[in-house]
């Protein structure tokens, strides 16, 4: 177990990686993002990801849904692709043409998103994984754990993280906890509060103190989310994804202030991006 103070989060940290289009490049290289939607009552949380991955640059961003939400999201997205899915083989298989996979916001707790979960683990290029596709492995973390072989970011915040995790919150410090989350589990994890963890496998550890309490408001972890997997879409490494994802998405939650919603943030990154791009060497 680590006992090491915790790295405080920067731009320095991860913008020299930043993973700007260069001028040959077009939206395949880009590099492409698939989020699993819920069924037709739950698909705004993957909706909010999706846009925040597109926004922060992964060159496609698709929802994978099941049939059933095909019409309601083809309602709501333009640049957002939809693509359709009715079994785990067959999401395996989306999952295998994408360099990121986001799964898990409003997918609902049942063994659908169990199995779904395990495919996209197994299959895609990399993985985020957040709410119910961690909740889901309440009985069984070690069957989630060992399905963990390639890059791969859990978002848990306190509660999802005690179900996956349980007693070490009420055993050692959130930093502590965290690294040893990390190293049990074989992925990055990104453990959301007021001050965020961020702790790797191979034992970097970031807090994240970037952020504004008008966050604490529905969807915007999905967002959060969105923008890890859509940073690693583009082949960020998945520990700098995730402390890039936790500070642009402060940065932006200050930016909007009072009165934010989710929604507000993915449409906040421009002026930020816009910024960076004007300090790149
Ligand atoms: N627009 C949407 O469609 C949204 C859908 N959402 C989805 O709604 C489902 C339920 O998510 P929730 O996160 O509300 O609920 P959870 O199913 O994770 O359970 C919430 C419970 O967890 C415990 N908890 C402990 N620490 C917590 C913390 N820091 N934050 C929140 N709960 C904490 C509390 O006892 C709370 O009652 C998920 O599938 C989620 O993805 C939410 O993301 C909100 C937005
Ligand atoms: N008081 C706060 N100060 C700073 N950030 C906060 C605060 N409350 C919540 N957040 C941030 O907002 C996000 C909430 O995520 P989450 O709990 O998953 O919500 P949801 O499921 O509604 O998307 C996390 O990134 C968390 O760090």
């Amino acid at each position: 177990m680590t006992s090491s103070t915790p790295e405080t989060n920067h731009p320095d940290l991860w913008l020299p990686d930043w993973p700007w289009p260069e001028a040959d490049s077009h939206k395949h290289k880009r590099g492409s993002l698939g989020v699993v939607t819920g069924p037709a009552a739950s698909t705004g949380a993957a909706r909010l990801a999706a846009r925040a991955g597109l926004r922060i640059g992964a060159g496609l961003a698709t929802l994978f849904c099941p049939p059933s939400a095909t019409l309601v999201n083809a309602a709501h997205e333009t640049a957002v692709m939809i693509k359709p899915f009715s079994t785990p083989d067959a999401l395996a298989e989306l999952a295998s043409s994408s360099k990121c996979v986001l799964i898990g916001p409003a997918a609902g707790v049942d063994s659908t998103t169990r199995e779904n979960t395990l495919e996209v683990l197994k299959h895609a290029g990399s993985s985020v994984l957040d709410a119910d596709a961690l909740t889901v492995f309440k009985d069984q973390p070690d069957a989630l754990f060992n399905a963990i072989t390639l890059p791969a970011v859990i978002t848990p915040h306190d509660g999802e993280f005690s179900r996956i995790f349980p007693g070490l919150l009420d055993q050692y410090t959130r930093a502590e906890a965290a690294a040893i989350a990390a190293e049990r589990s074989g992925a990055v994890v990104l453990l959301k509060g007021n001050e965020t963890l961020i702790a790797a496998p191979d034992g970097r550890l970031t807090v994240n103190r970037h952020a504004s309490p008008f966050l604490a408001t529905a969807g915007s972890g999905d967002v959060l989310a969105g923008m890890i997997a859509g940073l690693m879409a583009q082949g960020m490494e998945a520990h700098r994804a995730a402390c890039a994802g936790a500070w642009c998405h402060g940065e932006v939650a200050r930016r909007v202030g009072p009165g934010l919603i989710s929604e507000d943030l993915p449409d906040a990154l421009p002026g930020l991006l816009s910024e960076f791009y004007a300090r790149r060497a």
